[in-house]
C-alpha cells in the first residue's frame, strides 16, 4: 500500500479579494511505503499546500488523498510534520520534548529506551537534559526530527527542514536525516529549495511549477546511498532538474 493522491485541485480566494488562486491543479501522485521523495519548485507552486493536504491540515477542493487505502480526512499520528523552525517546548528538556508524544499516548515508560536510542542516534545524548535555548540551530532541528520520528509515523513530512542552517551543518544533517529515515523505515516527503539536497536525499525528485501549481516531472535518482555529490550521474541529474526548474520559473514569470 502507499500514499495516493488522485487528481487533486486546491483553490483559495485570491489575496486581492477578487478571483481565485489555484494552488494545485490535477495533482496525481503515488508514493510507495518507505520511499524518500524530494519536492522542488519555485515559490508559490503549491509545495507547502501539498504537504498540508497529506498532513490533513487542509482539505483538497476536489480530488482525493489516501494513505494505505484510507481517505485522509484530518491530522493523525500516522503523519508527522517537521518544520524549518523547530517548534520545541521551551520549558521541556531535550528528552522531555522527544518523549512528549509517547507521554500523551500513555507510553512514556514503555517507550523510554526508544526515546534514548533515537536521541543517541541523533548525537544528542550529552544534551539530553538541556533546554531548547541551550542548543544550536542544528541540534534543535535534530530534536525536532527525532520528536517526529519517535511517533513512528507512516509518513514523515519535512517542510524545508534544513533551510535555516549553515551549509556545513546542513550537509551533516542530510546524512543524519537519511540515517533516521532508514532506521524508522517511514515514507519521507521533503520540500527543499536546494536542488543538490533534493538529489542527494531523494529516491525521486518531484519538480513543480506554479500558476496553477502542478507537477512538471518526476525524476528517479537511481543512485545508491551514500551518494557522491561529485559523481557524473549526480551532475547530469542536477542539469536535468535545473532545466525543468527553468521551465517552471518561466511559468512563474508568465503568471505575474
Ligand atoms: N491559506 C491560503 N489562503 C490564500 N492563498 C493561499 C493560502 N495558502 C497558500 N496560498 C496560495 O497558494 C499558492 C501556493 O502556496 P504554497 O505556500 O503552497 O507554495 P510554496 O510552493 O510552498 O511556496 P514557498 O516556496 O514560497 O513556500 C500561493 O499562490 C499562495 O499565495
Amino acid at each position: 500500500m502507499a500514499l495516493v493522491l488522485d487528481d487533486i485541485t486546491k483553490c483559495f480566494a485570491a489575496a486581492d479579494g477578487e478571483g481565485v488562486t489555484t494552488a494545485l491543479e490535477g495533482v496525481s501522485l503515488t508514493v510507495e511505503r518507505g520511499e524518500f521523495l524530494s519536492l522542488v519548485g519555485p515559490s508559490g507552486c503549491g509545495k507547502s499546500t501539498l504537504l498540508r493536504i497529506i498532513a490533513g491540515l487542509t482539505r483538497p477542493t476536489t480530488g482525493s488523498a489516501r494513505l494505505d487505502g484510507a481517505p485522509i480526512e484530518g491530522a493523525g499520528p500516522d503523519r508527522c510534520v517537521a518544520f524549518q523552525r523547530p517548534t520545541l517546548f521551551p520549558w521541556l528538556t531535550v528528552e522531555e520534548n522527544v518523549a512528549f508524544g509517547p507521554r500523551m499516548r500513555g507510553e512514556r515508560d514503555a517507550r523510554r529506551q526508544e526515546v534514548l536510542d533515537l536521541i543517541d542516534l541523533a548525537g544528542l545524548t550529552e544534551f539530553r537534559d538541556s533546554y531548547p535555548h541551550q542548543l544550536s540551530g542544528g541540534m534543535a532541528q535534530r530534536v525536532e526530527l527525532v520528536r517526529a520520528m519517535v511517533m513512528e509515523p507512516k509518513v514523515l513530512l519535512l517542510d524545508e527542514p534544513l533551510g535555516a542552517l549553515d551549509a556545513f551543518t546542513r550537509m551533516n544533517m542530510q546524512d543524519e536525516i537519511l540515517a533516521l529515515w532508514r532506521r524508522v523505515g517511514c515514507t519521507a516527503i521533503m520540500v527543499t529549495h536546494d536542488v543538490d539536497e533534493a538529489i542527494y536525499m531523494g529516491q525521486s525528485v518531484l519538480v513543480m511549477a506554479p500558476h496553477p501549481g502542478r507537477i512538471v516531472e518526476r525524476l528517479e535518482v537511481g543512485m545508491d546511498y551514500p551518494r557522491d555529490r561529485t559523481a557524473p550521474e549526480f551532475f547530469a541529474l542536477r542539469s536535468e532538474v535545473l532545466s525543468r526548474l527553468d521551465y517552471a520559473s518561466a511559468a512563474t514569470a508568465k503568471g505575474r
